[in-house]
């Protein structure tokens, strides 16, 4: 008889990417942080975090890029684990899978996407109890975007860009996105953003968004094209110089509008329609353009289980 190894319950929970469809981004504090506008929009590139209970925390990472992924305590999964026992009063471990979906470095949150799977693989696998208000209040603890990966669908962050306000949205946004190998240090883009400024103070506007959210009322994507932004572009195309050929190339393909997600490389380009992103994306791989595109839409909701 052949013997079966036996594990522990399991609690498997999906959580997406995002991309930046506005980013206004400010002077910044006395913290380092700057202040930020932007509207978020998860869209159905998904990281895959199952918890398995066990003695100890452990780690694995396979999928898109994983061999970028750092396995240390440095991993926002594992951060999480450790914040949400921490907070919760929990002596347990679990073995944390992770499939990723999200491009590594890309601006599109993936580490936040794990961070939010996490928390709330977690909070169900120990039965912490913790409110949902305790688990925003954890992931804003463990970096900017992690609020968003656990709320989804289209939402205006301010402050650091965690304080969240849901949006109104009409309809379904198609994308096709480009991927750059090799990606950009969020900490390295904010940096050359304050050295183009050259010590000029930059006021946030919050008016500047109209456009955006008409757009998304109206579920116009000609319009949304028109309105996308980006404050952090240049100085991603500064780091990454090849990106400019990326965003001309998305453009030539007939995109309604292109942007550099977050701090990038990632370029976000928007369609018509699901068959419009297809084509978008065959052009710039044929035209060698990016590494890599993908399809995706949004927007999706936030970390989620799978029954
Ligand atoms: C730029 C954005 C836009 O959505 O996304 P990504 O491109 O990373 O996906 C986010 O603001 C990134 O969020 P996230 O990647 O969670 O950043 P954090 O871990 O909180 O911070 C990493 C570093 O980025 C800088 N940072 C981040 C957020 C912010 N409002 N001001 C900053 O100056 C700081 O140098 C900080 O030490
Ligand atoms: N679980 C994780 N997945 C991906 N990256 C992670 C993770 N934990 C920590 N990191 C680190 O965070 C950096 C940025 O992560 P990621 O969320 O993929 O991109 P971005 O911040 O550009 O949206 C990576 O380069 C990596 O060193």
């Amino acid at each position: 008889m052949s013997s079966v190894a036996t594990r522990g319950p399991a609690v498997r929970v999906r959580a997406p990417g995002k991309v930046n469809l506005s980013l206004h981004v400010g002077s910044p504090g006395p913290d380092g942080y700057h202040p930020l506008i932007t509207v978020f929009q998860a869209v159905s590139l998904y990281e895959d975090v199952t918890v398995t209970a066990a003695d100890e925390l452990t780690l694995s990472v396979t999928g898109h890029g994983a061999e970028l992924v750092p396995l240390d305590g440095t991993n926002l999964a594992l951060r999480a684990a450790h914040a949400l026992a921490e907070r919760a009063g929990v002596d347990r471990g679990a073995d944390i899978e992770i499939v990723k979906g999200v491009p590594v470095a890309g601006g599109m949150a993936g580490g936040s996407a794990d961070a939010a799977a996490t928390l709330v693989a977690l909070d169900a696998l120990w039965g912490t109890g913790l409110t949902r208000d305790e688990l925003t209040d954890l992931a804003a603890g463990l970096g900017s975007d992690v609020p968003f990966a656990l709320h989804g669908h289209t939402a205006v962050g301010t402050g650091r860009g965690t304080a969240l306000t849901p949006a109104m949205v009409r309809g379904e946004f198609h994308w096709a996105f480009a991927l750059r190998a090799e990606g950009l240090s969020t900490p390295d883009v904010f940096r050359r953003f304050d050295e183009r400024a050259g010590g000029l103070a930059h006021e946030l506007d919050v008016e500047t968004d109209t456009d955006v959210m008409a757009a998304l009322r109206a579920g116009d994507p000609a319009r949304l094209g028109q309105a996308l932004s980006n404050d952090l572009q240049d100085a991603a195309v500064d780091l990454a110089p090849d990106l400019a050929g990326t965003l001309d190339a998305a453009t030539s393909a007939g995109a309604l509008g292109v942007v550099v997600s977050g701090s990038g490389p990632t370029v976000a380009a928007l369609a018509r329609s699901h068959q419009h992103a297809l084509a978008i994306a065959a052009a710039m791989t044929a035209e060698d353009a990016c590494e890599q595109a993908v399809c995706a839409s949004g927007p999706v909701a936030g970390a989620r289980i799978v029954p």
